[in-house]
């Protein structure tokens, strides 16, 4: 029988299936970070079991961590960071804690140490998780009480989800960037089109992007509801994989490639749903609203809640506008912001740093613009600046962080202040998401660096 890769991949990690049940599979790595893990390590504790494969399972500190030291002054990080250091030791779970070289945001560090491979089941504690499945990998997000499973057994019970593709023809125009494609996408298919489906995404522009710009792709299908989003492995994910430190070498090497090459869904193999784009069309796409289907091409305006004919979207447009502080009809790059965020698992790897970098050199910030230039972990930090990246942003006046989830998320001392207004290279646009009362615009790296010049949103094209 033709198969999805999901399927493949679901079928080679069954463990047990019986009528009436959730499948029980197999997980191959498990990550896990101070924010879901505390109650799950507790309730380990208390049942006194151990974790059954720490050797397939690693921790990070990255949410709550400051990017500007090393001291975590706020009471309630330090408590999450703590705890996580104290189970990582008595569990014998490997920590990257903030200073070392190794830490960073989980879905920025384990595709870089490649210890995200095609066709493996990956779970976290983090509803980001969906980022790995840019390799091929089945990756998902899963619940505290899920996180406890899976310490304690190594298997979690899942029910297959339905399965979407989303066929993206033609190629990306020049300056268009993964980022645009998927706001355009989430913007057409609103924030609940992927609702209880796994999204593989495919075609010639899918196909045409790197590495670091299907993980952007991958990393935004939990916000239009997708349970995991998922690209074929090609070449382009072999070389990418290759020699970095966790990869398999020598024949081991040559085995996994004939695996991972049988990875890719059978010609026949149908989908429950098909969602065809059209590449060439995508143009830069900003947000207005407070979820991230609220998003328009920047050449576009603030929308009237009229426009809207379904009355749930028409109420949640009228709600965001004001939340926004925004007027319908308001041209997009007449929007001022005083906040620049360049960073966060979406959008903090080596080529989005490159792509704002690209933007700002010989270029400086608005005066009245903070700008965060926030890696998403400390080896996309040291290489950025073997490249001379961080000089490029902070001759520009931007400030030059070290890694951690930081503005993306206000768990950590980079918070906006209330009436506050980012244009931001991350994933969600929640109301108070990058603190209480802050307005989120979110962007493309080369759109956020072309905003921090003219302080409006901007597209690197309207630069003088
Ligand atoms: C804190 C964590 C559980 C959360 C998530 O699940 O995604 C965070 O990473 C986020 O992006 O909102
Ligand atoms: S960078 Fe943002 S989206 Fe990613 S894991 Fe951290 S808080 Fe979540």
């Amino acid at each position: 029988m033709s198969r999805l890769m999901v399927e493949k991949i679901w079928d080679a990690h069954l463990v047990r299936r019986a009528d009436g049940e959730p499948d029980l599979l197999y997980v191959d790595l498990h990550l896990v970070h101070e924010v879901s893990s505390p109650q799950a390590f507790d309730g380990l504790r208390a049942a006194g079991r151990a974790v059954r494969r720490p050797d397939l399972t690693l921790a990070m500190e990255d949410h709550a961590v400051p990017t500007t030291g090393l001291s975590i002054v706020d009471p309630m990080s330090r408590t999450q960071v703590e705890a996580l250091r104290r189970n990582c030791a008595e569990f014998g779970v490997t920590l990257y804690q903030v200073g070392d070289l190794e830490q960073g945001i989980v879905h920025v560090v384990a595709p870089q140490r490649g210890l995200t491979q095609p066709g493996m089941t990956i779970v976290c504690g983090d509803s980001h998780t969906s980022t790995h499945g840019a390799f091929g990998t089945l990756a998902f997000g899963i619940g505290t009480s899920e996180v406890e499973h899976v310490l304690a057994t190594q298997t979690l019970p899942q029910r297959m989800p339905r399965t979407m593709a989303v066929r993206v023809g033609a190629e990306l125009p020049t300056g268009v960037t993964a980022k645009d494609l998927i706001l355009s996408v989430i913007a057409r298919v609103g924030v609940n089109g992927g609702a209880g489906h796994i999204v593989e995404y495919g075609g010639s522009a899918v196909r045409a992007l790197s590495m670091e710009a299907r993980m952007t792709l991958c990393n935004m299908s939990i916000e239009f509801g997708a349970r995991a989003g998922m690209v074929a492995p090609d070449d382009t994910t072999f070389a990418y994989l290759e020699g970095r430190p966790h990869a398999p070498t020598g024949a081991a090497w040559e085995r996994a490639l004939d695996r991972w090459r049988s990875l890719p869904g059978d010609a026949g193999a149908t989908f429950d749903r098909v969602v065809d784009v059209d590449g060439a069309a995508v143009t830069p796409f900003v947000t207005w609203g407070t979820n991230p289907a609220q998003a328009v091409p920047i050449d576009g305006r603030v929308p009237a809640p009229e426009e809207f004919t379904d009355p749930l979207a028409r109420s949640a447009a009228r709600q965001a506008l004001g939340y926004m502080d925004l007027r319908a009809g308001t041209a997009m790059r007449d929007i001022a912001v005083d906040t620049v965020f360049v960073g966060s698992c979406t959008n903090g790897r080596i080529e989005d740093l490159r792509a704002a970098a690209a933007v700002l050199r010989g270029r400086t910030v608005a005066d009245g613009v903070t700008m965060l230039v926030v890696p998403g972990s400390m080896r996309v930090r040291a290489q950025a600046e073997e490249e001379g990246l961080d000089t490029v942003f902070t001759r520009a006046g931007a400030q030059w962080r070290a890694a951690g989830c930081s503005m993306c998320l206000g768990m950590n001392p980079d918070r906006m202040p209330p009436g506050a207004r980012s244009a931001s290279t991350s994933n969600r646009n929640f109301e108070g998401r990058q603190g209480p009362g802050a307005r989120t615009h979110l962007v493309s790296p080369p759109v956020a660096a072309a905003t921090a010049v003219t302080g409006r949103l901007t597209a690197p094209a309207d630069l003088p």
